[in-house]
Formats: structure tokens, C-alpha cells, sequence
């Protein structure tokens, strides 16, 4: 809850604004019945055909407390909605700028879903209390107090009649709060089960369909949707015990009030007008007491929500960011001494990697799947960090680098890489927006992706989202445009060029080289023939490198990559 009100402490103003005119309404709200009693009682009594502008008087009076008391309720109605949207998207930004700073670790173990739904459904949950808070927060307990006041002042005994049973009530909604918290709790686990399907099937639509999967993913998500259900009944028949336990409270309240209220009446220690008025703040009570047991509802789920959001927010930053500068020196662009990984501690997914290359030089990596070679691409971008040894650039310690400059100073290419639903020139441009055409025209060039020139508005051509309206070796052309366009001094080709034809394959290669003599290439893939010129290359096999050489030099000292070689281009070239 302290996360929420230092939200909204923020806005404080505002909210002492919605308060205090929610306050003014509701003493408006307390009024009426009062002068509705001394109208039927003291001056009915008085009125005669020539003497009733006293209550005509009364009664202007009365639709003009009623009048101001809604415009006071509608002006801090919306003061309420503005303090919840703005301490919301306060929220949301805190907890997307934790989330673009979180390490690639700390994501999978949240999930993207888990991610997603904290964002917006949790943050929703925290927009529905904020706004509650303020428009019933001040008005329910001064309706609840004030009836009780002026019952108190009106008839003593039949007050009391009716306040002995609030306690009842106040045991009743703490009892059915503290046992609705984990269950909303688990809705909203169980949201981000339906996000997590949701995602899974939006981003793999034509695989699922094209297996045939579409019954079956149906049904996945219809799972997911029944226990949502499930979970929401039983939150939802938890908390709606609540409301029907404080009404039959009430009603024997006012039953007890009425009955006693006509003995009192006969043996005229009070009158008719009074029992009406009586009534009407007893009525004014029960709303009260409702608003307030909906107060407390959304602040279980907002309780919920906010520890969901503060899970995320108090992840420790794992990876300290450097302060140290890159400077580009004598000493090898990259290198790897003894490095030792694992994603969850438990076996190496890289053992003893040990390596280094020059500035210009190409590094190339070769593995059967699942072998290692992506997780050594994700240790340069620093998504992660190794347990043992150390990974340098230009000599320095990359965890002592700023890692925005280390980052920048890299192009990336990964396998399952995304282009944006926008031109192509946009797309190629996106790394950096000084980038200009001339650049974009180079990187195309290099890049191979001639297909832009036979189409009619080139450049200015939409792609549709996840590239959908071109070919796979069209966006893997598109991707490498993308990376080179922003003239990067260390060119990562994550399996980039798997789509393309050997021909365009060697092509690519032979541009890179001699139009990007200064920046240093790791090349990697799964044919001989995209690696084959590397100055260096690493045969990586379940996380270790198993041999390491030029080509020539490893056909001379690699059975392994003799066989591969053997395989892949045939005997001869042996
Ligand atoms: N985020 C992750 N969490 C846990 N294990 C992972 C993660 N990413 C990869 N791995 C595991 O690490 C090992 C190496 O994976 P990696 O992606 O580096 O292989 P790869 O050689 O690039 O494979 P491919 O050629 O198929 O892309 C595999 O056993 C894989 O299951």
C-alpha cells in the first residue's frame, strides 16, 4: 500500500482537492434527512392555507444542497480519475524502464507474459483502487460517522440499537478481505497463463496452423480460460459473501429500529419525522459500510497487484553497468580467456572458452544445434555474464565498459531477428536515425538486398508486422542492411544467412570483406562454406571448443571437422 500512496503522493493536490470536495458533498448528503425531519415535524405542523412559504422556502433549500452536492460529486469524480490515470502511467513507465534494464535471466524466470500482465492488468487493478480511494475513500467513513452523529443527536437509544451491530460488520469484511487476497492472487498467475498461450499463438500462427495444431491450441486456451473462470468464481463468490451478510445486518437493524422506533413514537419520545430521517441515515450507513467493503475488495487486489509490481521492481540489477569508455587500441578486439557459463547454475552450457581476434579480423563458429554457439554471442552483448574467466574488447573487461557504447559499437544479426512494421528505409535505418540514405544505399548494397530495387516505391515500401510480406532470405537481407547501416566496428551474423542461396550466401561474404576491412566479423552458422575464409574458426561441441583453427589448419587437426567438411562439400574438397 505504501508503493500506491507514495503514487499518489505526487499528485497530492489533487487528491486533498477530491478529498475536501468529496467531503463538502457529503455534508450535503448528511443535511437533508435533518431538515427533512424538521420539515415534517416542525413545520407541517405550522402550515395553513395562507402560511406555507416557510416550506416552500425548505424545500428550495433542501434541491439546492441536493444540486450542489452533485456538482461537488462530479468535479471530484474527475480530479479522482486524473490522479489515477497519472500516478497509473507513472506506474507503467517505472516498471517498463525496470523491465528494459532487466537481464535476459531475470526475463525468462518472470516470463514475457508474466511481464506483459503486470503491466497492464496489475497496473489496472492499482488505476481502479487509486480512483476508488478518492471518490469513497473520505466520503463512505464521513457518511458512516455523520449518520451515526446525527442518528446520535436525533434518538440516543435507537443509534445504539443500530451501531451495536457494526462491529459484526467490520469482522465480517476484514475476515472475507484477508481470505480474498491470494485468491486474487491466483488470477492474476492465472492471466499470465492466458497472455503466455495467447502470445505463443499469436507469434506462431502459421505453425500452428500449418501442423494442423488449430484444435489443439484451441483447446489450450480454453484450459487456460476455465481455470480463469474457476479462479474468478471462486474469488468473486468469496467476496460476494460480504455484501449480503452486511445487508441482512442491516435489515434486522432497521427491522429492530422500526419496531422499537413506534413504541418511542406512541410514548412520544420522538416523532414521525425523526424515524424517516432516522431511516434515511441508516440507508446512508449501509451504502457506506457497502462502499467501504468495495474499498477494501479492490484493495485486496490491488495489494496483490502492487507485490506483483514490486517483485519486479526490487529485482536486484544483476549487471552493474560499466563506467569505463571504449577505446579502440593494438590489443585484440575480442577475447575470451577461460570463459565458463551456465543459464541456471547447475551444468556448463559453456566450458573453458578461450579465444581472441584482432580488429578486422573474421571469427567464424561452427556447432550441431544446442552446441553452444548462440550463448557465446549472447556473452558479448553482455545479456549475460559469465561465471569464470573474463570476455575483453580491446583489452578492457567488458563489465567495466558502458554497455549502451559496448552495445553500440556492435551490429547484431540473431537468428529469429524481427523487422518493424515500417518502410524498408526505415527498417535499415532504425539502429541509428542519423543514419541517411547514402548509408542505407551502402549497407543495401553489401547487405545483397537488390530485391528493394524491383520493387515500385523501393525504400519507401511498407513491411507488414514480423515482415509477413517478404521472403525469408528477402528480411535476413533486410536485418543484415540493418546491422551494417550503422557502421558497426564488431558485425555479429547470428545464422543469419541460413535462407539465402550459396551463391548470394557468397556473395554477402565477399562484400563484407572488402567493404568492411576495419570492422571484425563473427560469422555464425551451420555451413562450412559461410565460415570456411574466417581467419579463425571455433568448432564448438556441447559447450567446449573442440577445435580451433583456420580451415586448412583444422583439416589437418580435426577428425570432427574433417567429417563435417567431408559431409557438407564433399571429398574432394579434402
Ligand atoms: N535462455 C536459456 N535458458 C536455459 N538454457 C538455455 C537458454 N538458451 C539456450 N539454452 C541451452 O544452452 C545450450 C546452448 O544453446 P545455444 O542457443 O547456444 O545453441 P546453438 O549452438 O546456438 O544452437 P542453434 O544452432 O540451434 O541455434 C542448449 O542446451 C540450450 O538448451
Amino acid at each position: 500500500m505504501l508503493f500506491i500512496f507514495k503514487k499518489m503522493g505526487k499528485y497530492l493536490y489533487n487528491v486533498i482537492f477530491s478529498l475536501v470536495i468529496k467531503g463538502l458533498g457529503a455534508i450535503a448528503d448528511l443535511l437533508l434527512p435533518f431538515l427533512l425531519a424538521y420539515m415534517i415535524d416542525t413545520l407541517l405542523p405550522r402550515v395553513t392555507t395562507n402560511d406555507y412559504y416557510e416550506l416552500i422556502w425548505m424545500g428550495i433549500l433542501m434541491l439546492l444542497i441536493g444540486l450542489v452536492g452533485w456538482v461537488f460529486n462530479i468535479v471530484a469524480n474527475r480530479s479522482a480519475e486524473k490522479v489515477a490515470s497519472l500516478a497509473v502511467a507513472d506506474v507503467r513507465a517505472e516498471l517498463f524502464y525496470k523491465i528494459e534494464h532487466l537481464n535476459a535471466q531475470q526475463v525468462n524466470d518472470i516470463s514475457t507474459s508474466s511481464l506483459i500482465s503486470r503491466l497492464t492488468t496489475d497496473t489496472y487493478n492499482i488505476y481502479s483502487m487509486i480512483g476508488s480511494l478518492q471518490r469513497l475513500g473520505i466520503r463512505a467513513p464521513m457518511l458512516l460517522i455523520g449518520g451515526i452523529i446525527m442518528s446520535l443527536f436525533m434518538d440516543p437509544m435507537l443509534t445504539i440499537i443500530m451501531v451495536s451491530l457494526l462491529p459484526f460488520i467490520v469482522f465480517i469484511v476484514y475476515y472475507y478481505t484477508k481470505k480474498g487476497r491470494p485468491l486474487y492472487d491466483d488470477i492474476q498467475k492465472q492471466v499470465d497463463q492466458i497472455i503466455r498461450v495467447l502470445r505463443e499463438n499469436i507469434t506462431g500462427v502459421r505453425v500452428v496452423r500449418a501442423l494442423s495444431m488449430t484444435d489443439y491450441e484451441k483447446q489450450r486456451f480454453q484450459n487456460e480460460n476455465n481455470q480463469t473462470v474457476k479462479k474468478e468464481i471462486k474469488a468473486t463468490m468469496t467476496m460476494n459473501k460480504v455484501r449480503p451478510s452486511i445487508d441482512i445486518i442491516m435489515n434486522i437493524g432497521l427491522v429492530a429500529v422500526l419496531v422499537f422506533g413506534a413504541f418511542r413514537v406512541q410514548e412520544g419520545f420522538t416523532q414521525v419525522g425523526e424515524i424517516l430521517a432516522l431511516i434515511t441515515y441508516f440507508t446512508l450507513i449501509l451504502n457506506a459500510m457497502t462502499a467501504i467493503t468495495r474499498i477494501f475488495i479492490q484493495i485486496s487486489r490491488a495489494q496483490a497487484s502492487a507485490a506483483r509490481i514490486l517483485e519486479v521492481l526490487h529485482l536486484e540489477n544483476q549487471m552493474e553497468d560499466g563506467v569505463n569508455s571504449l577505446i579502440i587500441n593494438d590489443k585484440p578486439h575480442l577475447s575470451f580467456e577461460h570463459v565458463h557459463f551456465s543459464y541456471h547454475g547447475k551444468e556448463d552450457h559453456l566450458e573453458n572458452i578461450d579465444f581472441s581476434i584482432l580488429q578486422g579480423q573474421t571469427l567464424g563458429i561452427i556447432g550441431a544445434t544446442g552446441s553452444g554457439k548462440t550463448t557465446i554471442i549472447n556473452l558479448i552483448m553482455r545479456f549475460y555474464d559469465p561465471q569464470k574467466g573474463t570476455i575483453r574488447v580491446f583489452g578492457e573487461d567488458i563489465r567495466n565498459l558502458k554497455r549502451d557504447e559496448l552495445r553500440r559499437h556492435m551490429g547484431l544479426v540473431l537468428q529469429n531477428d524481427s523487422v518493424f512494421s515500417d518502410t524498408i528505409g526505415q527498417n535499415i535505418a532504425f539502429s541509428k536515425p542519423s543514419v541517411g540514405i547514402n548509408e542505407v544505399r551502402f549497407a543495401k548494397e553489401i547487405a545483397q538486398a537488390d530485391f528493394i530495387d524491383d520493387i515500385p516505391d523501393t525504400y519507401n515500401h511498407m513491411i507488414a508486422q514480423r515482415g509477413t510480406n517478404i521472403s525469408g532470405g528477402q528480411r535476413q537481407r533486410l536485418l543484415i542492411a540493418r546491422a551494417i547501416a550503422n557502421k558497426p566496428k564488431l558485425l555479429i551474423l547470428d545464422d543469419a544467412s541460413s535462407a539465402l542461396d550459396y551463391q548470394t550466401d557468397k556473395n554477402l561474404r565477399l562484400a563484407i570483406k572488402k567493404n568492411l576491412k576495419d570492422t571484425t566479423k563473427i560469422i555464425v552458422a551451420q555451413r562450412v562454406s559461410s565460415i570456411k575464409d574466417a581467419d579463425l574458426i571455433l568448432l564448438i561441441e556441447d559447450g567446449k571448443i573442440v577445435g580451433k583453427g583456420t580451415h586448412e589448419a583444422l583439416i589437418q587437426s580435426s577428425e570432427h571437422y574433417r567429417v563435417l567438411v567431408k559431409h557438407q562439400l564433399g571429398e574432394e574438397i579434402l
